[in-house]
């Protein structure tokens, strides 16, 4: 379907299945495993014997990948560590006016990853969520990933390869609340990362209350700035490849050429995909509709790609020119779990710094005298005396 105009909506919403999605995450958090097993019954067509997977079976699986599929996760890790390692925060102190202050970046101690797993399988989201939490430090990985009752060679590979401590079997809403609440076979951990369908997302919001997560990350979304610079076959290709995600991935084309629009919606007309697209006056409205949906993926495809950079301020990830988006997906660097739902008007796609807290500290040994005034006059102003006499007695 072509819809002239820009999308007033996400194709689907999460809060349609908040309830349903509320009881399966009370259920789990009341009988664990029991519960597990019955959803995965139920929701994946699949009886568990047992929940986690066994070393054995991890590296059973693992040894059943081929080589070429074995350098290309290794080529694919490089290039993420690289890019994490890069933009990962020094260990830096400063002071002012008798105060030492500064910053201890500290690792989170376990982390759930989820991987989603119901229609396509996602290898490539367990790098994309493993090796920033390895370059922050994270010594506890643990794997939730629909596995039909067998670990994917891939994911297997990967999962010896970050040193995962566990994986488990299952997916969906009741992943989730395992990793967040623990299970007889499920690790409680600290954060929950990892993309997936409403029934994830809708879990990740629920259990948010008592577990930190990485954001709500679901369908996935394109939005395609092109002038009459680009190539309508590769936007047709583009918005195709992120069509393969589902029927509700988001896919949008903005353009300032009459010949682009048209050559693309000849392309598109027999897919039975929906396509939004939009006719702009300039590369500055084009930017400006683009900032407005605030999408998971941002493709510049204009003769100055640079110069459009400035002006984006809503975008989980931006490709420009001629780099497809897709290549973002797998081995550009830069993380693949990015914002859906408009998200990207407050957060950015995942990074080391998802794995990191900035434990603060300060040392007063002798603070100038105007430090210590002005904290006493504003503890009095505020009415805590006694935070003001813990400040002056300090200090006399
Ligand atoms: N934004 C990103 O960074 C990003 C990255 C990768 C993938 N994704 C998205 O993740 C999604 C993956 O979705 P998926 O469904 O293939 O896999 P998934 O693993 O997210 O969900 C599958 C699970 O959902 C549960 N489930 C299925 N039907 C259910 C129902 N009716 N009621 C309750 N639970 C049910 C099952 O337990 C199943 O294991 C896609 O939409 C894809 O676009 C997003
Ligand atoms: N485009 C998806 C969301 O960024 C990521 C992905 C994984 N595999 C293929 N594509
Ligand atoms: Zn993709």
């Amino acid at each position: 379907m072509i819809i002239k105009g820009l999308p007033k909506s996400r194709p689907i919403s999460f809060d349609q299945v908040l309830d349903k999605v509320s009881e399966i995450v009370e259920k789990v958090k009341k009988e664990g495993d029991k519960a597990l097993i019955e959803f995965t019954e139920k929701f994946d067509g699949v009886k568990l014997d047992n929940i986690k997977v066994t070393r054995e079976e991890i590296h059973a699986s693992a040894s059943l990948l081929s080589e070429d599929i074995k350098k290309a996760i290794d080529v694919v890790s490089e290039q993420i560590k690289e890019f994490h390692t890069s933009i990962k925060p020094p260990q830096i102190g400063g002071g002012k006016s008798g105060v030492d202050f500064g910053i201890i970046w500290t690792p989170l101690e376990r982390v759930g990853i989820y991987v989603p797993g119901g229609k396509k399988l996602y290898p490539s989201t367990l790098l994309m969520a493993g090796i920033p939490a390895i370059v922050a430090g994270v010594e506890e990985l643990y794997v939730a990933t629909p596995t039909k009752g067998k670990i994917d060679p891939a994911i297997a590979y990967i999962a010896e390869k970050l040193n995962v401590k566990e994986i488990y079997k299952i997916g969906g809403a009741q992943a989730i609340a395992a990793l967040a609440y623990g299970t007889e076979s499920v690790k409680k951990v600290d954060k929950i990362v990892g993309p997936g369908n409403v029934y994830v997302q809708a879990a990740k919001y629920i259990v948010s209350k008592d577990v930190g997560i990485d954001g709500i990350e679901g369908p996935t979304e394109l939005v395609i700035v092109a002038d009459d610079s680009a190539d309508s076959e590769q936007i047709y290709l583009d918005l195709l490849a992120q069509g393969e995600h589902g029927n509700s991935t988001l896919l949008v084309l903005i353009s300032t050429s009459d010949r682009v629009l048209r050559e693309v919606e000849e392309k598109v007309s027999s897919s039975d995909l929906t396509f939004y697209l939009v006719k702009a006056r300039d590369l500055e409205e084009a930017i400006t509709y683009a900032n407005s949906i605030a999408p998971e993926h941002l493709s510049l495809q204009v003769s100055s790609p640079r110069e459009a950079l400035k002006m984006v301020r809503n975008a989980g990830a931006v490709t420009l020119g001629r780099t497809p988006p897709a290549i973002i997906d797998y081995s550009a660097g830069p993380d693949h779990i990015l914002p859906t739902n408009s998200w990207a008007k407050f957060k950015g796609g995942l990074t080391v710094y998802d794995f990191l807290k900035p434990i603060s500290f300060a040392q007063a040994n002798n603070p100038d005298r105007e430090l210590i005034n002005a904290a006493i006059t504003l503890a009095r102003y505020e009415g805590f005396e006694i935070h003001s006499k813990s400040i002056g007695e300090r200090y006399v």
